[in-house]
């Protein structure tokens, strides 16, 4: 688990003071894939720096399976820092080294023994897909390979925790899906807990279990990703579910309904089959006005605008929220048209 505590960091730009982190507390579970969003400037790779420990916050605590690295001096500030592996942010690959040369950096540096050296780096390769590219230097892989190198170097020396700073910026869609392939199994096969900053929505819906959302050095919004969507209000649900409020659809469709509502649906079971259910269970008639389905992860997602007519509309509603639909009411004129 990584628990941030109230962190704080402020830089001087002009004599003028910016607050980089302000107060900012989260946590990771172990584990899981955490991604942290927000615009430029908000905060991101201070949060990441000082996570890394390669900035010291002015305040606060970052505890990784209950030790506080803030206090930490010396060879446990040292070793501390081998426990969290960093894929630092642009290209960071030593140009003279081939692909398994950058990925035994690290176990050089911990004077690991040659051969032991060489099963690891090979381990790391495989994991990462690129067994066939360990004597290739960083100038004859393509973008995403030179970042998947970069992950497994990162994962080399065993680290809890991976910290990936933007991994995907400047990708296109499809090299950025193989480095987040890499990042969800170091997840999945290692039981690496990983932090993601990035401002690329896409890696949040690809792989993340929780977000935190940064804005002007705070935390707007944390927690996991499939509970966050179904909040009203949520910015990562506006962002990553489909809009159900297109106007025309409305003014075309939603007259006449005896309630009309926003359901957010979570899960194969839910997305399948509880709207069906619902209509023909208390028998009204249930139509769709707005929205859609997306994938979260491994998990099917949807958001409706729906219009159900019939008497027993509020039965039916009521009937999925306590199967866990989490449903918001629109309000409806008096005339029964939508406002
Ligand atoms: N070393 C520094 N000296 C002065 N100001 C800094 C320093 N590092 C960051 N800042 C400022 O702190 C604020 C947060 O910067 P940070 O780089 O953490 O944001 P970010 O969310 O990662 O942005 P981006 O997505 O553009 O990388 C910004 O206003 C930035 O100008």
């Amino acid at each position: 688990m990584i628990t941030v505590e109230n962190l704080t960091k402020t830089f001087t730009q002009s004599n003028t003071p910016v607050a980089a982190l302000d107060d900012v507390s989260l946590q990771v579970p172990d584990g899981s894939v955490c991604g942290v969003v927000g615009t430029s400037g908000a905060g991101k790779s201070t949060l990441a720096r000082c996570i890394a420990l390669l900035e010291k916050p002015d305040s606060g605590a970052i505890r990784v399976d209950g030790t506080d690295l803030v206090s930490l001096e010396g060879s446990k500030l040292r070793a501390a820092r081998r426990q969290i592996g960093v894929v630092p942010q642009g290209d960071s690959l030593l140009r003279q080294r081939t692909a398994a040369g950058n990925v035994a950096l690290p176990l050089e540096s911990a004077k690991v023994p040659a051969a032991q050296r060489r099963g690891r780096v090979a381990e790391l390769l495989d994991l990462v897909g690129l067994a066939d590219k360990s004597s290739v230097y960083p100038d004859h892989l393509s973008g995403g390979q030179r970042q998947r190198v970069a992950v497994a170097r990162a994962l080399a020396a065993k680290p809890s925790v991976l910290l990936a700073d933007e991994p995907t910026s400047a990708l296109d869609p499809g090299t950025t899906d193989s480095v987040l392939t890499v990042l969800e199994r170091a997840r999945s096969e290692l039981g690496v807990t990983v932090l993601v900053v990035t401002h690329d929505m896409a890696v949040v819906r690809r792989i993340a279990d929780d977000v935190a959302v940064l804005e002007q050095g705070r935390v707007v919004e944390h927690g996991k990703v499939l509970d966050l969507v179904s909040e009203p209000g949520s910015r990562i649900g506006s962002t990553l579910l489909p809009e159900t409020d297109q106007a025309s659809t409305l003014q075309l469709d939603s007259g006449g309904h005896d309630v009309v509502a926003e359901v957010v649906l979570v899960g194969f079971a839910a997305v399948g089959a509880l709207l069906p259910e619902a209509s023909s269970r208390f028998g009204v008639e249930l139509s769709i006005l707005g929205g859609g389905l997306t994938r979260l992860g491994d998990t099917p997602v949807a958001k409706f605008r729906v219009g159900l007519s019939g008497e027993r509309s509020e039965s039916a509603l009521k009937w999925m929220i306590e199967r866990d639909a989490h449903v918001r009411r629109a309000p409806v004129s008096v005339d029964g048209v939508a406002a």
